[in-house]
């Protein structure tokens, strides 16, 4: 007979660092009346009441706390194009709309991400000056298939390429060949690749009709990049990742056709996830027209049937992560008269994901836990963090955020934390709020403002 092993007592636990109060927890299976208990960075207990001793209290009464949302999908464009935006504004302004990671795309830093050197060079400025934890994106592009394997040992979270023109010079597009080339080398690596999906040759082809007939306005713009663009390059791209067994990402789904073939491609197992934005769930084409450049993005925002529609996908869990695709540009590249040539990127940070939370609020209660997916435990996922981040429970990092439901607030540029005031969702009313943010135990954003003494932001590795 083995001897009985003796079990310790219970440690007695120490004194939490901090306990949050009263708040009404959400959690993709739900929403429900609970606390945290916070100790170095992580949550240690998760509790309908949680009794111990604490050396600080967060009141969340009448609040939700979400889980800090990951934002898979942002340009802060440093080294090189900081005066576009920057690590230290763009991450503010996540924090400020409820965000505590984000993963900062290859371009339009310059040089873009290309190899293991330029990784380490973008992750010690983050480490520098990203106030939130953060991933970096590889670039595939033609001729660099010989420094896959150096990004992913330097930790690079996946690789992006851009099947249509870039508009970045030292960003180019890959080819059919080079795509394929690339997915199967990613695959072996076990990389994920991720798409900008529109078909460069059908975009071409509609932008020169519209030029041609010298249209040039917002109208000719949107109608330069129909629906069919994104869907030729959706199916190219699932089809590599059927024949080279590379799991893919698509970025930026506009449409819920785009939605629908990445479910076709699913049925027949390949590992393929879809991303939306939240600009095509908060604006349609009317908005493009009124709005003008601040509204100007690819794939382009679409009509209000297929917007609804794409809501319709995210609910029944089709949409797989939504991210912010913020991509600012200075003021002088947002005005031309010529709609074509002004910089494509919306600079939706702050306020994208709030105004999701706004959309839902009448049903918050179902609804909430399905943004809880999408916005951070899917996309912790689909990256191989899952183990760190992504949800509100026992023994991961401590991010989340309060979210209040209160009286209506009209969005203006002055509270905008991003280095240019330029926002298509200015003049827009929420109820819905980011009061408090928390990375790791501590506070960035509280009570609507920067912490002082922010935390620097820490480099997340995928679990691979
Ligand atoms: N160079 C960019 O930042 N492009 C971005 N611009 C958009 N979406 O309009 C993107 O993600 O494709
Ligand atoms: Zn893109
Ligand atoms: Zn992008």
């Amino acid at each position: 007979m083995p001897r009985k092993r003796e079990i310790p007592a219970p440690a007695e636990p120490d004194t939490l660092d901090l306990i949050v109060r009263g708040g009404r927890i959400v959690t993709p299976e739900g929403v429900h009346d609970a606390e945290l208990g916070i100790l170095e960075g992580k949550i240690v207990r998760l509790a309908p009441e949680v009794t111990d001793r604490t050396h600080a209290e967060l009141d969340a009464a009448g609040r939700y706390v979400f889980p800090g949302i990951i934002d898979a999908h942002v340009h802060f464009n440093e080294p090189g194009r900081t005066e576009w935006e920057g690590l230290a504004h763009g991450s503010l302004a996540l924090a400020a709309g409820g965000g505590a990671c984000f993963f900062d795309m290859p371009l339009n830093s310059e040089p873009p991400l290309l190899d293991a050197a330029g990784l380490r060079t973008k992750r010690a400025l983050a480490e520098q000056q990203a106030c939130t934890d953060f991933a970096l994106w590889g670039g595939l592009v033609p001729g660099n298939l010989d420094k896959l394997a150096g990004l992913r040992d330097a930790g690079a979270i996946g690789l992006k390429a851009f099947m249509s023109n870039s508009g970045i010079e030292s960003f180019p597009r890959v080819d059919a060949k080079s795509l394929h080339a690339g997915m199967k080398r990613a695959a072996k690596l076990g990389l994920l690749v991720a798409v900008h999906a529109e078909d460069d040759a059908l975009a071409s082809q509609f932008t020169n009709a519209q030029l041609a007939k010298k249209k040039t306005d917002a109208k000719a713009w949107l109608a330069s990049r129909p629906v069919e663009v994104e869907l030729a390059a959706i199916r190219q791209a699932t089809e590599f990742a059927g024949e080279t067994g590379c799991a893919l990402h698509i970025v930026h789904v506009s449409s819920p056709e785009g939605i629908a073939l990445i479910e076709e491609a699913r049925a027949q197992r390949v590992d393929v996830t879809a991303e939306t934005c939240s600009h095509y769930l908060l604006l349609t084409d009317k908005d493009v027209a009124k709005l003008g450049a601040p509204a100007k993005c690819a794939p382009p925002i679409r009509d209000e049937k297929r917007r609804l529609a794409l809501w319709d996908d995210l609910r029944a869990g089709r949409i797989h992560t939504v991210g912010s695709d913020h991509s600012p540009s200075p003021p002088d590249l947002k005005t031309s008269p010529n709609f074509f040539e002004i910089w494509g990127g919306i600079g939706g940070v702050q306020h994208g994901f709030q105004l999701l939370m706004n959309a839902c609020a009448a049903t918050a209660d179902k609804d909430f836990p399905r943004l809880a997916a999408v916005l951070a435990r899917n996309v912790a996922r689909r990256f191989r963090l899952d183990g760190r981040k992504g949800r509100l429970a026992e023994g991961l990092d401590a991010d989340f955020c309060l979210v209040e439901l209160g009286a209506p607030h009209k969005i203006t540029a002055a509270e905008l934390w991003t280095r240019h005031p330029i926002s298509p969702y200015i003049g827009r009313t929420t109820r819905a709020r980011v009061t408090h943010t928390y990375v790791r135990g501590r506070a960035i954003w509280s009570d609507g403002n920067v912490s002082p003494g922010s935390p620097k932001g820490q480099f997340l590795n995928p679990e691979i």
